[in-house]
Parts: C-alpha cells; sequence; structure tokens
C-alpha cells in the first residue's frame, strides 16, 4: 500500500493515523486523562504498575477471562492474576470443576498485591459464582472493582451484594443494554428508548460509576453526572470486545488510576483503538479482541510522545 509522503498519515506497527488527530487526540488527554500522558519512569518494575485480579472464566467461558487478561497487559498494568480458570495451566476440560476452579479463585483472593478486581467476564451463574463475587465485593483491603457480564446479572438477582461495601465509589459497572436490562427489571427497549435516564439511574440506585455501552455509550458518575463518548464504531460489535473494555479499565484501575479518569480513558480508549483500526487496511468489520488491545497498547504509547 503506498502511502503519501506527507506528514498526514503515519504507518507503524500496521497501523495507520492522522497526525492531526493524533495531535488532537494528546491535547484532549493531556486534559482530561494527564496520568496515560507520563512517560515511564527507566526505574520501573512490574510492581509500580499494579496488579489485576480476573474473577471469572467459568466452565465453556475460559476466552473471556483471557481476554480481560490480555487487555489489561497491554493497556499496561504490571501482573495479572486470573481466578477460576489459568490458561497458562493447560487444564484439561474435564478438570474445570467448580472445586478446582474456585481453589484457583481462593487463593486469588489471599493475595495481598491486588490493587484492582475485575469480575464476572465469564462468571458464569452458579452458585459458587456469587460466594466468590461476595468475598471479593467485601475484600478487606478496599481497592476499586469494575463489575461485569454475569457479575452484573447476579448483582441483579442480588442488590444487596453491592450494599455490603464500605466505598461504593470505587465500583465500576459495565453493562451492555441487555445487562442494564436486567438491573433495571425492564426491557432493552425501554432503556435504549431513555439511555441518559437509564444510566444514571443506575449509577444512583448502586452509587457507582456505571458505563452503558453501546454506540457512543454513556458513562455516568456515582452522584448521576452523564458524559457520553464519542469514539468507537461498529467494528466492536463482535464477541469479546466488552471483555477486553473491562480489561482496559481494570488495567488503568490496578495501575492506581483514580476511577473517574479510569472509566473515562478506558472507554475512550476502546473505542479510539477500533477507530484506528477501522481506518487502517483491516477496516471496521469483526474487529477482534486482540487487534483492539494491540492497538490500545499503540495509542497509549503514542500518548507519551510530545504533541
Ligand atoms: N469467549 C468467551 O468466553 C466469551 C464469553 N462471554 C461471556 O458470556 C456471558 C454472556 O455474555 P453475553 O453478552 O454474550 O450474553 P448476555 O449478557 O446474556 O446477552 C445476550 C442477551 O442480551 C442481548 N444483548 C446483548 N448485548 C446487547 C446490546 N449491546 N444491545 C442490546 N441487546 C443486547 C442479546 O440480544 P440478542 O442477541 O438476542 O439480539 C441477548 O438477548 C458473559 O459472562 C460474558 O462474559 C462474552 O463476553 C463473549 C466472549
Ligand atoms: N455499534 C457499536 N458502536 C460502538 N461500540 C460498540 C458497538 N457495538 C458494541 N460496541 C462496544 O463493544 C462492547 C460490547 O460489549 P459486550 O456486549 O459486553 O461484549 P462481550 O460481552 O461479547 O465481550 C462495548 O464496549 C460496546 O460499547
Ligand atoms: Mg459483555
Amino acid at each position: 500500500m503506498v502511502v503519501s509522503g506527507n506528514d498526514r498519515e503515519r504507518i507503524m506497527n500496521g497501523f495507520q493515523i492522522d497526525n492531526e488527530l493524533l495531535r488532537q487526540w494528546r491535547r484532549l488527554a493531556l486534559i482530561h486523562f494527564p496520568t496515560l500522558c507520563q512517560p515511564r519512569s527507566a526505574h520501573s518494575h512490574k510492581g509500580t504498575f499494579g496488579t489485576l485480579g480476573i474473577v471469572g472464566g467459568a466452565e465453556g467461558m475460559a476466552g473471556s477471562i483471557t481476554l480481560a487478561g490480555m487487555a489489561a497487559l497491554h493497556c499496561g498494568c504490571g501482573k495479572v492474576w486470573l481466578g477460576f480458570h489459568q490458561p497458562a495451566l493447560p487444564i484439561p476440560l474435564l478438570f474445570q470443576q467448580p472445586e478446582i476452579m474456585l481453589s484457583t479463585a481462593n487463593r486469588l483472593l489471599q493475595r495481598s498485591d491486588i490493587t484492582a478486581w475485575v469480575i464476572g467476564c465469564g462468571l458464569g451463574t452458579e452458585t459458587s459464582a456469587l460466594t466468590k463475587l461476595t468475598e471479593c465485593l467485601q475484600q478487606k483491603s478496599v481497592v476499586p472493582m469494575l463489575l461485569d457480564a454475569d457479575a452484573l446479572n447476579l448483582v441483579a438477582q442480588q442488590p444487596a451484594l453491592l450494599s455490603s461495601r464500605q466505598n461504593q465509589q470505587d465500583i465500576i459497572l459495565t453493562p451492555h443494554l441487555g445487562e442494564a436490562a436486567r438491573l433495571l427489571h425492564c426491557t432493552i427497549g425501554e432503556i435504549q428508548n431513555n439511555r441518559y435516564q437509564a444510566v444514571r439511574c443506575l449509577a444512583e440506585k448502586y452509587g457507582a460509576w456505571v458505563v452503558l455501552k453501546g454506540h457512543q455509550s454513556l458513562i455516568a458518575s456515582p452522584n448521576g453526572q452523564v458524559q457520553q463518548n464519542e469514539t468507537g464504531n461498529a467494528g466492536l460489535a463482535t464477541a469479546g470486545s466488552g471483555d477486553v473494555l473491562a480489561g482496559i479499565i481494570g488495567s488503568l484501575l490496578a495501575q492506581r488510576i483514580p476511577p473517574q479518569q479510569a472509566v473515562y480513558a478506558g472507554v475512550w480508549l476502546h473505542g479510539a483503538a477500533a477507530d484506528i483500526l477501522a481506518a487502517s487496511e483491516i477496516g471496521p468489520i469483526g474487529l477482534c479482541a486482540g487487534e483492539i488491545a494491540a492497538a490500545v497498547r499503540w495509542l497509549r504509547n503514542r500518548l507519551t510522545e510530545p504533541v
């Protein structure tokens, strides 16, 4: 592919982005998420960038926890521990029994180095998951926690699960329209027609940050302030892109970025990565989780360069 010689386009690692757009994004990031624009110290080590604990990956859904973990590392956190399913150990399917998975999650819960949690990627909804979720929520060390997918479905069944948590302000919920409808006990159509009211209602009901995912996702703060995200495209309409978002936001939380920055930055990076891919030779159709995570990494590195 012939690349125009002027400074408007730049091909790096297979990604292309208009330099003026990149300058705009850098200026926006410097204002709204300045932490993302700081280059790394030469003396950093993996502990510098925090540890994300991910609980999920129930039988048959190991992919979701792996996608979230991969995305988290691409977005810069130092370590990721997966509870329930250890993809590094090729556990044959027959060994993916709840008791084995629970023992893995129990070991994870004992760790003292976890700086943020993601609960729910493929959590499944059998009672052991509920037990695990409850224990995670009541963790003595109150670190930020993102709930996605089946964790949201469990909270929809048992709203009191969240009330046990001391500081709701460091909880992030990331429902798509289907999960939001379950949380609000209404139809998807009602959510679709009243997105701002729905996301605000969820944030106030649970006292948490809420991302109502979809085209131009909405983000509500615990006190009901709503912002609309302007990045992203329909290339994200593929299975796993929500798990990747959970990994991205979880990664930023694990890096000790405050929830209000981590939520906005995570949703913005996720959509911007999809926009980079859609504008490249790849095109918008069928973006896969690995490409989105790689584009997030590429963009994070560009944001640390001078405007
Ligand atoms: N590789 C793996 O292991 C993966 C595992 N995963 C794990 O699978 C679990 C189930 O997650 P899930 O989102 O696939 O199913 P679920 O929440 O029951 O939604 C289906 C229902 O809701 C609707 N609906 C959904 N989205 C909507 C939207 N945006 N806007 C509107 N409607 C929407 C949808 O509508 P329909 O398809 O009927 O049009 C249907 O009615 C979860 O734990 C997740 O982590 C996945 O992450 C993928 C990769
Ligand atoms: N048409 C679209 N435009 C922009 N973003 C989209 C679109 N469709 C889906 N997305 C994004 O993709 C992700 C889908 O999340 P989710 O449905 O939970 O996926 P999964 O559970 O399969 O990983 C969300 O972040 C959502 O905002
Ligand atoms: Mg999902």
